[in-house]
């Protein structure tokens, strides 16, 4: 995607078709016809109040629900029963995340927060933590399945550092050196927000030529950045082993300060949750790949489409046949 900004330019540039913005309004609502999933309005503001697709209505709807189901959720922590008393937390040392945010609640400090403040950081984490963490796992078990020798490789590599006679534990995790070249590999093609979150910039800048005045919204395509074929050589090919072999001072990670590569984002709007999403990730896949084989039900291909959401994720939904893999079946139970 890429726009021509300011001045005369009234050209938008999107999957490859010119679209004359403004002067041809019968092309854009031929495309909110056919663009399934996308927000027109991110990308023309200027339509959200008509709601063309319905996606403020549909996600009013939702955000009832959900705040039905966290109210619920903090009334009944709140109610004196399931408080968690601070005997309960002497004992196991921990408070969970809805307690701390509690505490925090209408007090009148630096660090209060609103009941509002609350439940949206409650949505972020909740969906946040579900949803890009799950279709990453499926994407990454999909590509093993699709190359046979990336499944071998990960599955020796699980049998030498966790044994045959074992289960993976968070202390196996940063030994996985291949495990995690795969899953770089995998966040690599699949990345799943293809043009992150909108930034917009607060002075009019000039970038690569184009001149992007104060205000705009701005959408950085990660996605096709991650398969630029100046960046990556054969970059449709799935091949862990390129996150392997570092070369001099390149460094590999999702820090966000690789150009050519940040599936979690870049500066300050960078994803907080890497930390966990990355330690779920790694242990949900490791424990799967170690415990089981996996096959497909016979007669069955493998389907690589994706399908827009908040992550993106596969079209189809991937349906696999575990066999045991490990000899002392008592570690199933
Ligand atoms: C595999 C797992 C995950 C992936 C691939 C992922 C990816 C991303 C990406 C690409 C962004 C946008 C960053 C940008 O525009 O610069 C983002 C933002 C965010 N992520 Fe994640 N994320 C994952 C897991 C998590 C988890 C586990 C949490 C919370 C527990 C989380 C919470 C958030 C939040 C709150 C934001 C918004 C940050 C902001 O508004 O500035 N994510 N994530």
């Amino acid at each position: 995607m890429d726009q021509t900004f300011g001045g005369g330019g009234r050209v938008f540039k999107f999957l490859g078709v010119h679209i004359p913005i403004y002067e041809n309004c019968k092309v854009v609502l031929a495309i909110v016809e056919t663009a399934e999933g996308l927000n027109l309005s991110d990308f023309f503001p200027m339509l959200a109040r008509f709601d063309f697709q319905g996606v403020e209505h549909r996600m009013k709807t939702q955000v009832k629900k959900f705040d039905y189901i966290f109210e619920t959720t903090i009334e009944e922590r709140t109610n004196s029963k399931s408080k968690m008393s601070e005997e309960t937390v002497k004992q196991e040392r921990r408070k969970d995340f809805l307690q701390i945010l509690l505490e925090l609640l209408d007090q009148n400090t630096a660090t209060s927060i609103t009941m509002t403040q609350l439940k949206a950081l409650v949505v972020d984490i909740f969906l946040g933590g579900t949803d890009a963490t799950s279709a990453m796992t499926e994407w990454a078990m999909t590509e093993i399945l699709q190359n046979p020798k990336v499944m071998k490789k990960v599955q020796d590599e699980l049998a030498e550092v966790v044994g045959l006679n074992n289960t993976v534990e968070e202390s196996h995790l940063p030994e996985l050196k291949y495990l995690d070249a795969m899953f770089k590999e995998t966040f690599r093609l699949h990345t799943p927000l293809h043009f992150l979150l909108p930034r917009t910039p607060d002075k009019s800048c000039v970038v690569g030529g184009y001149t992007v005045p104060k205000g705009a919204t701005v959408f950085l395509n990660v996605w096709a950045i991650q398969r630029d074929p100046q960046n990556w050589a054969n970059p449709s090919e799935f091949n862990p082993e390129r996150f392997l072999n570092n070369k001099g001072s390149e460094k590999w990670d999702y820090s966000g300060t690789n150009s050519t590569y940040f599936p979690f984002g870049s500066g300050r709007r960078r994803c907080p949750g890497i930390p966990l999403g990355e330690k779920m990730m790694m242990h949900i896949l490791a424990s799967l790949m170690h415990s089981f084989d996996w096959s497909l039900p016979k007669g069955e291909e493998l389907d690589l489409s994706d399908k827009f959401g908040i992550a993106m994720k596969k079209k189809m939904p991937l349906v696999v046949i575990p066999s045991p893999r490990l000899s002392d079946l008592s570690l199933y139970s």
